[in-house]
């Protein structure tokens, strides 16, 4: 043998052995990526007698795919079909080990099991200090002390029934506003008119304030404040997926949190201050008595929270309780300009109950069955968070049916999936308010087939307090107009999941005063 060819047969071996090398290598990646679920699944596989089925994804991002878009409630309820999963999916997205049911029952397993009380905590939450706050605390002593001061002193039916007045005297401005955006513009873009309701709804409940939206004004502040907060938790982030980059900071999401932050203490700070103030100087009025903050300034011993906890507590409050009323609002009456007769239907009622000449008052709701149908066949068809806004965290091994589901995995339920299955709902892409005449299915979490608060201990606490507001704003908006397409425009149905599911084009309408 020549030395040239014993170096090429030297070179040529160490080729293969290098080709055979790599070739194990992605053998091996292959074999982890390939199993159901994807790349986060593969080192639990082996606890598994049966595997949950899943797509396997790309091999490092996994099933991203399925949150860039605008409706991945829609996407992953496609996926869910495909690979015959809607009981229990599993797939990832990145590091990240998620199922998904699209099915009551399961559903009704998961948001009810002590092990799935927790929420993972997305790196904005964090930053923005929510994770002292009663939606993502974690499951335990302070979550639960929260959740009970505010049954209490915030969501009872007393708390509720005491803002009345205030729910009335915000429908009434708000249907003044309209009027005068009608005039001025002849049409109406009512999102904006609908936060504002909402949001000041909530802020009179928290911090016993309201404000006028005007520019420059302290509303104004508030507002970018809380969209700005939308913004940060309804953006995908991919430091919650990839730790490896998460350090980069790539979004920007850490940096414009920390910022939020700041200017978040201020303003909350100065609430709190001001309510202080009025203590120490005994002079207290009969507007500031028993609002939130107050209530929290007087928790004693354990129960104490400290300034940071209480700007925490108050913050999420505001944040929960605006986006989801106004969101629902916006999508009730997009359904009224499209089905004007069921629009007339529920005026004609109106006006039975309560006459056109008085303002509809809380206790007027309940015999109005039909728009309570209304507000539940919206909640059915648009649901404001389609997979229940926020998901839950395995913190102990479970088993769902045959399937097991290991600690530390996020769970998700597509609550749009299970309100648009033929299958569970007759007619189920059809908006038919008169289902609910005939059959009163609870929407409080009892009944997993429309759940639009969640269900379990961490539903929604305030859901009683979102309804009141939505069902009397509505009868008044409905009361007060006749909802109408502009001239040319069409109702735009196409959703857009950010924080909430929002109409992806805002709904231009025109209204026409109804006799007084
Ligand atoms: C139409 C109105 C509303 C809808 C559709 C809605 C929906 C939801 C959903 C789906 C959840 C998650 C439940 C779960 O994990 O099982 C939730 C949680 C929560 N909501 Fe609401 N919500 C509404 C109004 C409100 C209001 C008005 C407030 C307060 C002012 C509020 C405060 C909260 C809080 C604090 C949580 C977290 C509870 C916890 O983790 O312990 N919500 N909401």
């Amino acid at each position: 043998m020549t030395p040239e060819y014993h170096l090429l047969f030297l070179h040529s071996s160490l080729l293969s052995l290098e080709t055979f090398f790599w070739g194990l290598i992605f053998i091996a990646v292959f074999a982890f990526w390939l199993v159901p679920g994807g790349l986060a699944w593969t080192r639990s596989r082996s606890k598994a007698p049966f595997a949950i089925p899943g797509p396997t994804g790309f091999p490092l991002t996994g099933s991203l795919g399925a949150f860039t878009g605008s409706a991945p409630h829609r996407a992953l309820a496609k996926l869910a079909q495909s690979f015959n999963a809607k009981p229990l999916m599993a797939f990832s997205v990145g590091l990240t080990r998620f199922v998904i049911s699209s099915d009551p029952e399961t559903a009704k397993e998961i948001l009810n099991s002590s092990a799935f009380a927790n929420r993972p905590i997305k790196e904005s939450a964090y930053e923005l200090l929510f994770h002292r706050a009663m939606g993502f605390a974690p499951y335990g002593t302070y979550w639960r002390n929260l959740r009970r001061i505010s049954a209490t002193h915030l969501f009872s039916p007393k708390r509720i029934a005491g803002f009345e007045s205030f729910r009335r005297e915000m429908g009434f401005k708000m249907v003044e506003n309209a009027k005068y955006l009608m005039l001025k513009n002849g049409e109406v873009e009512i999102k904006r008119l609908l936060h504002f309701g909402s949001l000041n709804n909530v802020m009179m409940t928290v911090f016993g304030k309201s404000y006028d939206f005007e520019e420059g004004g302290d509303g104004m502040g508030l507002e970018e404040l809380v969209n700005e907060g939308y913004e940060l938790l309804g953006t995908f982030n991919w430091s919650d997926h990839f730790p490896l980059v998460g350090w980069l900071d790539l979004q920007g999401v850490r940096k414009r949190c920390r910022c939020l932050v700041q200017k978040v203490n201020v303003f909350v700070g100065k609430i709190i201050e001001e309510h202080k103030l009025k203590r120490v100087n005994g002079a207290l009025s009969d507007s500031s008595v028993g609002d939130f903050v107050d209530v929290l300034l007087d928790l004693e011993k354990d129960d104490k929270l400290s300034d940071s906890d209480m700007i925490a507590v108050l913050w999420d409050t505001i944040f929960r309780g605006t986006d989801t009323v106004a969101v629902l609002l916006e999508w009730i009456l997009a359904r009224m300009v499209l089905h004007q007769d069921i629009q007339s239907k529920v005026q004609a009622d109106i006006d039975a109950v309560v006459g056109n000449s008085s303002l509809v008052s809380d206790s007027d709701i309940i015999n109005l069955p039909y728009l309570q149908a209304i507000v539940k066949e919206t909640l059915r068809m648009h649901p404001p968070g389609p997979l229940l806004s926020w998901a839950r965290l395995s913190t102990r091994d479970f088993h769902v049916g045959y399937y097991f589901v290991p600690a530390g995995t996020t769970a998700m339920i597509n609550m749009w999936a299970i309100t648009h299955d033929d299958t569970v709902w007759a007619e189920a892409d059809k908006f038919k308010p008169e289902r609910f005449v005939d059959d009163d299915v609870s929407i409080m979490g009892s009944d997993l087939r429309l759940a639009p608060f969640g269900a379990g201990r961490r539903v929604c606490p305030g859901k009683a307090m979102g309804l009141a507001t939505v069902h009397l704003l509505l009868a008044q908006l409905l009361q007060s107009f006749r909802w109408i397409p502009c001239v040319g425009c069409d109702v735009d149905l196409t959703e857009c999941l950010k924080l909430s599911m929002e109409m992806k084009n805002p709904l231009v309408c025109r209204v026409v005063p109804r006799a007084a």
